[in-house]
């Protein structure tokens, strides 16, 4: 027990010794941030964390403790991230489109770079109503739908550093746009309707374009939104031609020089 008692009072200290140098860490990352934020450089930086991951794994001594390190700075450079995002993007980052726009898709890809929350709009509402999104246009038509979406965006909106990706006919709604502009900026994934439909064409859990999963309807549909995602969008992010890494890299550089 005698021997136990001493084994604790060695990971206390080790503990005290973790503390101190992850403050201080934070610290440098701090200071790295507000450099960066004053010479107008890039903050994110793709492969640096492997990278930085790599060199770490070259300084343990024991080769048992390899994997232990790697997921502990994993959570480090994780955590590293969403400090940084909560610093730097005090705001909800909004990705608004057509459907096949890739809003959801990117939203992802965004979360995971900046180590920010995700809410994707329809997926919550699916998980609140246990049910596939064709189901509940199904079951009780589409008012009944927008009025589910319409609480969900104003519960969601009071996030203030969240990706938020929302349905197609979100911003169709004027109370929707106000709750999402309240706290967040509003990025168009603008693309055009060759594209949709080469994207969604074999999908068919899209209620709006069940049995009209042809290019006409997706253009005349897309023409009758066109006007309004181009109102609402503080920024427009083109698709077409673009990969989702580079949508998202393109989304970050605004969002870093913005
Ligand atoms: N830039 C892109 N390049 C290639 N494929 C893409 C791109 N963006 C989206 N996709 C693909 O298009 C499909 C639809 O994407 P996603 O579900 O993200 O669209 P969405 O805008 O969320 O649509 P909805 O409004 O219906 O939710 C997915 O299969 C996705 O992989
Ligand atoms: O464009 C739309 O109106 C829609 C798009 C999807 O994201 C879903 O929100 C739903 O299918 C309606
Ligand atoms: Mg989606």
């Amino acid at each position: 027990m005698e021997g136990l008692d001493k084994l604790r009072i060695d990971i206390d200290q080790c503990d005290k010794e973790i503390v101190s140098l992850i403050e201080k860490r934070f610290d440098i990352v701090s200071k790295i941030m507000e450099t960066k934020k004053q010479m107008g450089l890039p903050v994110y930086h793709p492969g640096r964390e492997e990278e930085v991951i790599k060199k770490v794994i070259k300084e343990v001594k024991d080769p048992r403790y390899q994997e232990v390190v790697k997921s502990i700075y994993r959570q480090i450079l994780d955590t590293s991230k969403t400090y940084q995002s909560k610093n730097l993007f005090p705001y909800n980052v909004v990705l608004i489109g057509f459907m096949g726009a890739g809003k959801s898709i990117v939203g992802r890809c965004l979360s995971q770079s900046l180590g920010m929350d995700i809410f994707d709009i329809d997926d919550l509402i699916k998980i609140r109503l246990n049910s596939s999104i064709a189901k509940i246009f199904e079951n009780h038509g589409e008012d009944y739908f927008r009025n589910i979406e319409r609480e969900t965006i104003a519960e969601i909106s009071k996030q203030k550093n969240a990706v938020i990706s929302c349905g197609g006919g979100a911003v169709l709604i004027n109370s929707n746009v106000n709750n999402l502009k309240e706290n967040g900026k509003v990025f168009w994934l603008k693309a055009q309707p060759e594209t949709i439909f080469q994207r969604i064409k074999d999908d068919d859990s899209r209620p709006l374009l069940r049995d009209k999963m042809n290019l006409s309807h997706i253009t005349a549909l897309l023409s009758e939104r066109w006007a309004k995602y181009k109102s609402v969008a503080d920024y427009t992010i083109e698709t077409d031609t673009y990969s989702v890494e580079e949508i998202c890299d393109n989304i970050i550089k605004l969002l870093v020089t913005s």
